[in-house]
């Protein structure tokens, strides 16, 4: 995401930018479906070095990430929030929730309050962070005054779908980014007032 305005702003740079999550999806493919073999990869991005996990977790994170470029871009705030809350929320909620997380949420045994804290905070910092780093390389207009308080709301959402027990029906790296591109487009529409 960081990258993003390293690209030109000629219509297509959004599809120049998903080559790589593209890329990633057919290789997670490829190698999930075991057309050919990659123990550095599987061992890299699974938890049971099982080539099957190839196409859960990750091929849903790619996925979702090669949506958000080609949907949302760098010019919605609805894909940066989106992208963050996936990748630094999602993320640290499970280093932290792994490391710290001994007291269980009373209706999820396998998640945490350390670890839901954690997604909530690191999600509502990054998405701060990178709609500040939009916004002043002007591809996003931010009113400060009301994004906070939104984006609260939209790190609350997120993190209550995080932790809520569903990951058996719907993998959170689906969850979490739907629930937070339809809050974040209720609160923000496509503008970040
Ligand atoms: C391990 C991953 C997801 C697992 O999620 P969870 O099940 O633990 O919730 C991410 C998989 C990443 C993928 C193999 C490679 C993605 C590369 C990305 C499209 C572009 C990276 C660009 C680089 C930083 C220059
Ligand atoms: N809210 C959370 C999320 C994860 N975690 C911890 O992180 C581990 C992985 O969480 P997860 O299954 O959601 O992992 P991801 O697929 O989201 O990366 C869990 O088994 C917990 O130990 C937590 O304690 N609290």
């Amino acid at each position: 995401m960081a990258s993003w305005p390293l690209f030109s702003n000629s219509t297509g740079a959004r599809f120049f930018a998903a080559v790589v999550p593209f890329l990633n999806c057919a290789r997670l493919l490829t190698y999930g479906l075991g057309f050919y073999s990659d123990e550095a990869l599987v061992k890299s991005v699974t938890r049971e070095g099982k080539r099957e996990e190839l196409l859960r977790g990750p091929l849903y994170y790619v996925i979702v990430l090669l949506i958000i470029v080609l949907v949302f871009w760098r010019d919605s705030p609805i894909g940066i929030i989106s992208l963050s809350m996936m990748s630094g929320g999602d993320g640290f909620a499970d280093i932290v929730g792994r490391r710290f997380g001994s007291l269980k949420l009373p209706f999820n045994d396998k998640k945490s309050w350390v670890g839901s804290a954690a997604m909530f905070i690191s999600g509502f910092l990054l998405s701060a962070l990178m709609l500040s780093y939009f916004s002043w390389l002007g591809y996003i207009q931010v009113s400060w005054d009301q994004a906070i308080g939104k984006l609260v709301l939209v790190a609350l959402a997120a993190t209550a779908v995080e932790c809520i027990p569903v990951t058996d029906v719907v993998d959170d790296n689906i969850s979490v980014p739907l629930a937070t591109m339809l809050v974040a487009f209720l609160l923000f529409g496509n503008t970040a007032n």
